[in-house]
């Protein structure tokens, strides 16, 4: 096997007197697509604002492509569960702030952002304003100019759950589709249980206080995968089961 793109090494967290993650190892390969699962609280984001040198390790390191991550970067993007667009500039020109500071020009830089707001639908909204958009088209704009810089990773916080479901298998296709062609490595946080065993090679379930890597499932289907599948259903019920949501059968009462 070839070396990790990303190595998260026995890492943990204490902020203040609170102990957030504890020692969590995690080996990530380029173009792999990881979910992380588990209860409010868990440390979730805590873990993803730490690959994305937002945060630092209060224990362990965490290396990108062999190096230590001490700070962001551009080969590392965080897509945002609030958008984090600008108030003032239009839906285009949110796209291209994010490419200023390329070796693209300013007229590549137009047609970078235009090629991917056509991507995710919103083509015909490019003079737009933030706020003129519903809260799903904002989060498209957020999608589209984390494409755009076409970075090596994206760390993903909750990114498709402000969208009505179409727009969200939409663009779940869409992601699946960029990343395949591009290898791009995803690491992806979401309460949508469904999400991650459509999107993931490997699910990792945490659990909390202090938040730890509690089972990892690889889910080996190819993709796009079917979701009335009956291996889909399995990974579910196993979920379902980590989650204690399930009921056994003869305590259910049906009141009819
Ligand atoms: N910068 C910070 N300073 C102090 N405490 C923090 C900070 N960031 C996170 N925490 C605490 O760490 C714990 C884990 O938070 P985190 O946001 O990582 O969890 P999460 O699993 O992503 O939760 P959710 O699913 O609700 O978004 C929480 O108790 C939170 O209050």
């Amino acid at each position: 096997m070839t070396a990790p793109l990303i190595s998260i090494q026995q890492v943990s967290k204490t902020f203040a007197e609170q102990s957030v993650l504890n020692q969590i190892s995690l080996d990530i390969q380029k173009g792999e697509v990881i979910a992380i699962l588990g209860k409010s609280g868990c440390g979730k984001s805590t873990l993803l604002n730490l690959v994305g040198g937002f945060e630092q390790p209060t224990t362990g390191q965490i290396f990108l492509d062999n190096q230590v991550v001490t700070k962001a970067s551009k080969r590392c993007i965080m897509l945002m569960q609030n958008y984090g667009l600008l108030p003032w500039r239009s839906v285009q020109k949110n796209v291209e702030l994010a490419l200023e500071g390329t070796t693209l020009t300013k007229l590549e830089c137009q047609q970078r952002a235009q090629q991917y707001l056509k991507l995710v639908g919103l083509d015909s909204r490019l003079t737009a304003l933030p706020s003129e958009l519903s809260g799903g088209m904002q989060q498209r704009v957020a999608i589209a100019r984390a494409l755009a810089i076409q970075p090596e990773v994206i760390l993903m916080d909750e990114p498709f759950a402000a969208l009505d479901t179409f727009t969200r298998y939409y663009l779940q296709d869409e992601l699946l589709a960029i990343q395949k062609e591009e290898q791009t490595t995803i690491l992806l946080v979401t309460h949508d249980i469904d999400e991650a065993i459509y999107l993931a090679d490997r699910i990792f379930i945490m659990s909390p206080n202090p938040g730890r890597i509690h089972r990892e499932l690889q889910i080996r289907s190819t993709k796009p995968r079917d979701r009335s599948h009956s291996e889909f259903q399995h990974f579910r019920e196993v979920i379902f089961n980590e989650f204690q949501f399930t009921h056994p059968k003869d305590t259910i009462e049906y009141n009819i």
